[in-house]
């Protein structure tokens, strides 16, 4: 579980002052999630989620996630809207740290991945990338091409420092790996850019009760960045049912579902294998980081690097595949 930050009453009660919701009801730790603490909180009005943010979101950029956030519910994108309290801001201190609360998005993550949730996530995230059009801010991407060397140095440093012996392989495999993905990765302007989620896995889609998708939930990593490259990212999360071997059928699907709302280039399908060898090398990285540095016995349940390692090789291997 993922609760980095404990709130007791006092505190709740404090906080929740800033904010006309209604009374308290009730107040629960979220156990999901590796990276903020978040919470479901009752009141007699609505369900609302507050988050604390943690250690890897970028808190000066909090300002963009939520104005991303609230320009998507304008233009009809479900995801979380901010709520502002009494006095018009969203984020403000809780236990020295920065916390906001955000409307609660009703529905689930999928329990089994099909073609169908895959067409209807590959069209949401279509619609996303349409929707954020409008929100004229920009924001680098933290976890971008020029990121990951520096990425890989820490988790080096920490592979030394916590006798990692185990992970030693995969730090072979990724200093292979990391300057050649670099050496071919889009020159800027090679490919249609815009705002991207950047995290589209499969436990940040909602779907309702009719299998179709109620709404797409943590903003946290969002950034301005290639719109294929977020396509690249999903395809990673949601179509390797093995962790080794894509699905063709899953892949299809989520490409089809993409296409219906955005179709792509010719020069966005023919990157999209390079795409997603950078776009596994961004989550190798951080979960290798997170492996190596986070105490085993925190309240967190680390998440393997190796598995999408695997997804980085397949592309390799297949670097000429193609789009029907
Ligand atoms: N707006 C929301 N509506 C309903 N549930 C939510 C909402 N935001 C968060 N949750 C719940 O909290 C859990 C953790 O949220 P979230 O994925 O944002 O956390 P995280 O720590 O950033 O996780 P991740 O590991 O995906 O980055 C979700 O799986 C979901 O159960
Ligand atoms: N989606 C990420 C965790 C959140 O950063 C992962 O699976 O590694």
């Amino acid at each position: 579980m993922a609760v980095y930050t404990r709130v007791g009453d006092a505190d709740l009660a404090a906080f929740l002052k800033n904010y006309a919701l209604g009374a308290c009801l009730s107040f629960h730790e979220i156990a999901e999630g590796v990276e903020n603490s978040n919470f479901l909180l009752q009141t007699a009005d609505a369900r609302y989620i507050l988050t604390i943010f943690e250690k890897r979101v970028a808190h000066h950029d909090l300002p963009w996630f939520m104005g991303l956030m609230a320009h998507l519910n304008t233009q009809g994108l479900k995801c979380p809207r901010p709520v502002a309290g009494q006095d018009g801001q969203v984020l403000r201190p809780l236990l020295g740290k920065t916390a906001a609360i955000t409307t609660f998005l009703p529905g689930r993550p999928a329990m089994e991945l099909s073609a169908d949730k895959c067409h209807e996530a590959g069209r949401c995230l279509a619609q996303l990338h349409l929707a954020a059009q409008g929100y004229a801010a920009q924001r680098a991407n933290d976890f971008g091409p020029a990121a990951w060397t520096p990425l890989f140095d820490t988790a080096q440093h920490a592979a030394m420092l916590h006798d990692a012996g185990p992970m030693l392989p995969l730090v072979a495999q990724i200093a292979e790996a990391l300057p050649r993905i670099l050496a071919q990765w889009p020159r800027p302007g090679a490919l249609p850019t815009g705002h991207i989620h950047a995290d589209f896995f499969p436990d940040n889609v909602f779907f309702g009760e009719e299998g179709k998708i109620s709404g797409a939930i943590d903003f946290y990593f969002a950034c301005s960045d290639l719109l294929a490259y977020d396509l690249a990212i999903a395809l990673n999360a949601w179509c390797f049912p093995d962790d080794r071997e894509m699905s063709p059928i899953l892949c299809a699907a989520m490409v089809a579902g993409y296409q219906s709302v955005r179709p792509l280039t010719e020069a966005e399908k023919a990157a999209l294998p390079l795409l997603a060898q950078g776009g596994a090398l961004r989550f190798v990285l951080t979960r290798l980081y997170d492996w190596i540095a986070t105490p085993a016995d925190a309240l967190v349940t680390r998440k393997d690097p190796a598995s999408f390692m695997h997804r980085l090789q397949y592309w390799q291997k297949n670097r000429a595949w193609e789009l029907n």
